[in-house]
């Protein structure tokens, strides 16, 4: 194999300070991808631990110290003149002022302003995931007043993604509830992507969320939303959410649930082999709640997606 057909390993620190901001620096001008913005990182040395490679590369860059780190996304890209594996990391814990050491320019910028800069382009699903919580709750209800209970008690946990997916209300019921949810959403900044199968006006939404079904018949990425998402069950259907440039998927089910008793489980071992054929942040679903984060991330995913499991503080 020819060397730059060998995958180039790279440890990236997404790096928060505590008011949640995040630290970028610019690339050498002759360097690869030389003049973009980036998050500080580089490359593993030969046998080193990936977790290691991160802490020295910032201690080099930056002069600081990681003490709490937790994988955030996994990207293979191609650029053609080289490979790249670049395995990020959210770093929020760290001592020492992060100084550019080698003489980059750096910013903290809000997690907003990420869309203001130029990243290479393997950074794209970075910057989605670097935006995204760790919980994607689903909002259910067998009535009006049902869902519109059930999606304050959600709120109530501090849930800042959710998905509304009330299906078997009238319509003119279906409208009224979602324009409640949307207004409290928005008091909330909480960012409401709505179900694409629902009979519903999305034009004012902040993001749709197309069933497996509506993912496989379409063809591009639905214009106007600020996030478009999917939900997956399978690799061909992952990929196909990845090809139309989706912010992220869903991945279920992945423990055994009582709402789909006959679809079988995939299980973590199935979930993390599919992880890691995917550039897209995604959330494992099915069975799950807030007490199977480290397990989710650990097996290469964003977070935890959940209905019931939401509905109350775990
Ligand atoms: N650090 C970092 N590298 C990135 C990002 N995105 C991205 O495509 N890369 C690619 O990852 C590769 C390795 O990164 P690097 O140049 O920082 O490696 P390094 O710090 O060890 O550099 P050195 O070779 O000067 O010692 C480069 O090809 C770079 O283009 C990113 O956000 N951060
Ligand atoms: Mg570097």
């Amino acid at each position: 194999m020819s060397s730059h057909n060998q995958r180039l390993h790279v440890a990236v620190g997404v790096i928060r300070d505590g008011d949640g901001r995040i630290l970028i620096t610019q690339r050498a001008k002759h360097a690869h991808q030389g003049g973009l913005w980036e998050f500080p990182g580089g490359k593993l040395e030969p046998g080193e631990p990936v977790r290691q490679a991160l802490a020295r590369e910032l201690a080099e860059e930056l002069g600081i110290e990681v003490q709490t780190a937790a994988p955030l996304i996994k990207i293979k890209h191609d650029y053609g003149d080289r490979h790249v594996l670049l395995d990020v990391w959210n770093v929020t814990g760290f001592a020492g002022q992060a100084r550019g050491c080698e003489g980059q320019a750096m910013r903290w910028i809000k997690v907003e302003q990420l869309q203001d800069f130029s990243f290479p382009a393997a950074n794209l699903p970075i910057i989605a995931a670097a935006q995204l919580p760790h919980y994607y709750a689903i909002l259910e209800g067998r009535s009006a007043t049902e869902a519109w209970d059930n999606c304050r008690r959600i709120l109530a946990t501090g849930i800042k993604l959710l998905q509304f997916r009330v299906k078997s209300l009238p319509h003119a019921d279906l409208q009224s509830v979602l324009d409640q949810v949307s207004q409290l959403c928005l008091q909330q900044q909480v960012s409401l992507l709505v179900n694409a199968d629902l009979p519903v006006h999305t034009a004012n939404a902040q993001g749709l969320h197309l069933s497996s079904r509506a993912l496989l018949a379409s063809h591009e990425r639905p214009n106007g939303y600020r996030w478009v998402a999917a939900s997956c069950h399978n690799l061909d259907e992952l990929r196909h959410a990845e090809t139309l440039g989706l912010d992220f998927a869903v991945l279920a089910p992945v423990q055994a649930t009582a709402s789909h008793p006959d679809a079988a489980p995939l299980g973590w071992q199935a979930l993390t082999e599919l992880l890691d054929q995917i550039n897209l942040p995604v959330f494992a679903l099915g069975g799950l709640g807030p007490r199977d984060l480290d397990r989710a991330l650990a097996a290469g995913a964003q977070g935890v997606a959940g209905i019931s499991a939401f509905l109350a503080a775990d």
